[in-house]
């Protein structure tokens, strides 16, 4: 597979501190991805290496084969801040109009990205009345500009409303299945569980943990919980076969269990037969996973 983001053993420093240290990664084409970490865990660092806005001490960043900041990185890299801000006085189509003359391109354009990211119909008005929301389009559109091989968002979704957030990961579907890869940061772990292909978590600096949602689960070796709704009139028994569950609110029993335990149990249900009226099996989120990396580096 093609690969649009290189990172080997980068390392930024800032005086005393350390922001990135030993990091590597590799991003590849129509892939999301998400980059999680606490409140200075290097994100935005990593971001603004990438765009070549700040030098890096140590290790090698290429992005798209070209060296980051560099005329032929630049025209294949599209950056959103978290809070794009635009002239009030302007409208959407003015603005677009704006960054596509920037870019050397044709500023007719710009009617068509407004409206790839859903915003035709108010293409014509002052941004001083878009909501949060269409702002961040406005922002997405500016990113599309000159179909960029690598998209990187920070925190996009931030303020959103949970229907626009929605829209918005649909966007980037699309872009991602057009061949754009995407380096998106968020502190929304639910929506980023569901709506991107690989996550990356940084956690002081460096990087704790980076895969899929199933192979970070495989690392992380957290429990499954099993939550079983006993049949009318089998709530005893059925506790008495989990001596180790625990009675939820709702009267099921919630037995948590290692992954190498699970198909065993759930053997051990089914051959209950109708004292168990139902079945819930629920895997640790990346919430849970999220967790699991920070509290081992201490974070
Ligand atoms: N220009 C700077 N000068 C000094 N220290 C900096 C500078 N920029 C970042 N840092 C430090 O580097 C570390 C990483 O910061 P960074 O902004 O990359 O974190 P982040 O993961 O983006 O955090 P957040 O989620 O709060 O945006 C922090 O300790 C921060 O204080």
């Amino acid at each position: 597979m093609t690969s649009t983001l290189q990172i080997s053993r980068l390392t930024k420093r800032f005086q005393t501190v350390e922001a990135l240290r030993d990091v590597s990664l590799r991003l590849e084409l129509g892939k999301r991805v998400a980059l999680l970490g606490h409140n200075g865990a290097g994100k935005s660092t990593m971001m603004k290496i990438i765009l070549g806005l700040i030098p890096f001490d140590n290790g090698s960043v290429t992005v798209c084969g070209s060296a980051p900041g560099s005329a032929a990185a630049r025209a294949q890299v599209a950056y959103l801040p978290e809070n794009a801000s635009f002239h009030p006085a302007l409208t959407g189509e003015e603005q677009i109009r704006y960054y596509l003359a920037l870019r050397g391109e044709d500023p007719k354009q710009a009617m068509g990205l407004l409206e790839k990211v859903g915003l035709a119909h108010a293409a014509r008005r002052r941004m001083g009345g878009y909501s949060k929301g269409m702002r961040q389009r406005v922002g997405l559109a500016q990113t599309l500009i000159g179909k960029p091989r690598l998209l990187v968002l920070d925190e996009p979704t931030s303020g959103l409303d949970p229907v626009s957030r929605r829209d918005f990961y649909d966007l980037l579907d699309g872009l991602a299945a057009d061949g754009a890869a995407i380096l998106l940061s968020s502190h929304v772990l639910t929506e980023v569980e569901a709506r991107t292909d690989r996550i990356v978590i940084l956690s002081g600096g460096h990087l704790a943990a980076e895969g899929t949602l199933a192979e970070l689960r495989g690392q992380a070796a957290l429990p499954v919980v099993l939550l079983i709704t006993p049949a009318p009139g089998s709530e005893t028994a059925l506790a008495a076969a989990f001596p180790q569950s625990a009675r939820t609110q709702d009267g099921r029993l919630r037995v948590c269990c290692e992954q190498a335990r699970k198909l065993p149990l759930l053997s051990q249900v089914t051959a209950l037969g109708a004292q168990v009226a139902d079945l819930d099996v629920i895997p640790p989120s990346l919430e849970d996973i999220y967790s699991h990396f920070s509290r081992r580096d201490g974070q």
